[in-house]
């Protein structure tokens, strides 16, 4: 055990982690140079293409270093906030952590929520300045942020450059010598910590596992503690480049477990396995469900194919235990599904990989949070969906999520950072100069407002300077009322949302706006009408084509007509037809794009 080294890499999104697992793995010989591929670590197509990682993985590498043979398990973490439950559980698993900060960008928003969630299991942490091979790195100045964040000396910070591998030996030697070795009672009945697991389509879920005391055996009987489950280690192993087998995983080791699970919702990252026979006493700490904070239908464009996107469904929940989804029904788009998400990002990855992986063409409605509504007769009701909502006058009041979000920028952007919240029902908690010009703000904020488009409007008005972080803080009341959207009097429901009072007026008239540019022509007049309950609080009218407009297309020249029903039938693709009007994909998803 005393030669064993766990450790993780945490960094803000894009610092470079991932490149620098990268040269570790090279630089220890861990995969032949022939194997080797850019960004190993993230083996799905979508992550090596968006360059983040979406899932996190480990892999064990062996090092000689003074004459003493190492074996080190480098356990990836992924970087966004929607996966920060991941995250804290990747931290569990080791004693240390290696804090890349990229010497161009400085300390950001998610460097120091990963720096807490290590320190708060008591991590060793070894600080690296990564990139310092960018013309435009800041070496003295970030490690003076570095230095100020851990109160270590400035002799600690390793300088370094994944892209040009350097620095690369010196953080091997960190991790030897400044991480302690696990510890931990091998007699001890078994305790180890899921903290990944993985689908393949021909062996089923492979469980990710640091054993913290006693040994899991080939063939033992093993149960799962949160779920109560029980299975047979079929084939245990070491997460090398390709899986190994082995016979035994002792206390202080990572390895993997294949048991014959077929869906990655029986598995809990967080859960405890033990002995069926010998079980330890006490789960290890920590454990949480996950559960998904932002809702939303999503409907196959072709109604047909309704059974092809639950076939689709199914299948990405196999490997996807954080995605929720029921059947849903809706006046305009037909049969669906409301699905549950971790967060945005998490959202964006299930339809593109719905698009991508199964060929489906999807349309995705108006995201929601999850509303706390209370009864005038006493009960309480959960509402993530505009059509749930009951009416207004069974309603005593609403309860809705709020976060607290930690945005760090430039001090010259904190005017219009302050706006943005405030304009977002913000509510300033905090305001910290981390140096002379970087600004931390601390916030608490309705979801409900974080959901639509906060991101990219943080990130416009600052020039991506901003970083943003957050955790929930709890449900607090909230004026919400439900805003209808009809066409030529028809109620569009995909097109309702739950909003604040306040601004149901803005928003009504807004995305009336939006609708007006968004609906094409058609031979009637279409009017776009706003409404809280049967008051109408907005209006605009997409005027009706005139005749001799239509009359010009359908004339004469027949390639030109050919490309008209050409153009026509793709446009088709994502269109809808509600009542009389025919309503594009762009319309379903315009709320998130009011300016
Ligand atoms: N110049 C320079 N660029 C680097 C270095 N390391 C990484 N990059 C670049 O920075 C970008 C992000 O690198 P990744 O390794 O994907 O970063 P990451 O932190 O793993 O990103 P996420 O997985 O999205 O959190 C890529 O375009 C890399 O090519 C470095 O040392 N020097």
């Amino acid at each position: 055990m005393k030669n064993i080294r766990n450790f993780c890499i945490i960094a803000h999104i894009d610092h470079g982690k991932s490149t620098l697992a990268d040269r570790l793995i090279e630089f220890t010989e861990t995969v032949l140079k022939r194997n080797m591929q850019a960004q190993l670590l993230d083996d799905m197509d979508l992550e090596r293409e968006r360059g983040i990682t979406i899932k996190s993985h480990a892999i064990q590498m062996n090092y000689v270093y003074e004459g003493e043979h190492y074996v080190f398990n480098l356990i990836d973490t992924p970087g966004h906030v929607d996966f920060s439950y991941e995250v804290s559980r990747s931290i569990a698993a080791c004693e240390g952590a290696l804090l890349i900060v990229d010497a161009a960008q400085g300390i950001e928003a998610q460097t120091i929520s990963n720096l807490f969630l290590a320190l708060g299991h008591d991590l060793e942490i070894i600080p690296v300045l990564n990139k310092i091979d960018l013309p435009g790195a800041m070496p003295e100045e970030v490690t003076d942020q570095i230095v100020d964040l851990l109160g270590c000396e400035r002799s600690d910070v390793i300088h370094a450059s994944g892209k040009e591998g350097i620095g690369i030996s010196d953080i091997l030697q960190a991790v030897i010598e400044r991480i302690p070795a696990p510890k931990g009672d091998l007699e001890a009945p078994l305790q180890a910590l899921i903290f990944d697991s993985e689908f393949n389509s021909y062996r089923g879920i492979e469980v990710m596992f640091r054993v913290f005391n006693g040994e899991i055996r080939k063939g033992d009987k093993v149960k799962f503690v949160a779920t109560g489950k029980e299975y047979s280690a079929d084939e245990i192993g070491t997460l090398r480049f390709e899986k190994e087998p082995k016979d035994v995983i002792k206390a202080g080791d990572v390895g993997y477990l294949i048991s014959g699970i077929k869906e990655a919702k029986e598995v809990k990252v967080g859960d405890t396995i033990t002995h069926r026979d010998r079980p330890c006493k006490d789960f290890i700490e920590g454990f949480e469900e996950v559960k998904p904070m932002v809702f939303a239908g999503i409907y196959p464009v072709e109604t047909t194919e309704f059974e092809d996107l639950r076939d689709a469904m199914g299948k990405l929940q196999l490997n996807d235990a954080s995605l929720v989804w029921e059947p849903e029904t809706s006046m305009a788009l037909g049969f669906g599904f409301r699905c549950g998400f971790l967060g945005m990002l998490h959202m964006e990855i299930v339809q593109e990989r719905l698009e991508r992986e199964f060929d489906m063409t999807v349309i995705t409605t108006v995201p929601s949070v999850k509303f706390n509504v209370k009864m005038t007769n006493g009960e309480e009701i959960w509402v993530s969906a505009p059509s749930e909502l009951p009416e207004p006058n069974l309603i005593d009041y609403v309860e809705e999520p709020i976060i607290k979000a930690q945005i760090i920028s430039k001090s010259d952007y904190v005017g219009a950072i302050m706006k943005l919240c405030l304009d977002k029902r913000g509510d300033l908690k905090n305001q910290i100069y981390l140096t002379s010009d970087r600004v931390e703000l601390q916030f608490d904020l309705p979801l409900s407002e974080v959901v639509f488009d906060f991101f990219d409007k943080l990130k416009t008005i600052s020039r991506g300077y901003a970083s943003l972080d957050y955790e929930y803080k709890g449900y607090e009341q909230g004026d919400m009322v439900k805003l209808d959207i009809m066409l030529n009097g028809e109620k569009v429901d995909a097109l309702s949302a739950i909003v604040h009072r306040d601004k149901a007026y803005e928003w009504g008239k807004r995305l009336c706006e939006k609708l007006r540019e968004l609906l094409p022509r058609q031979q009637f007049e279409i009017a776009i009408q706003a409404a809280i309950g049967q008051k109408i609080i907005a209006r605009e009218t997409v005027k009706a084509l005139r005749k001799d407009v239509l009359a010009k297309c359908y004339g004469g020249d027949i390639s030109r007509k050919r490309k008209l029903l050409d153009k026509q039938k793709k446009g088709k693709k994502r269109m809808r037809q509600v009542g009389n009007v025919e309503i594009p994909q762009e319309a379903f998803m315009a709320v998130l794009k009011l300016d």
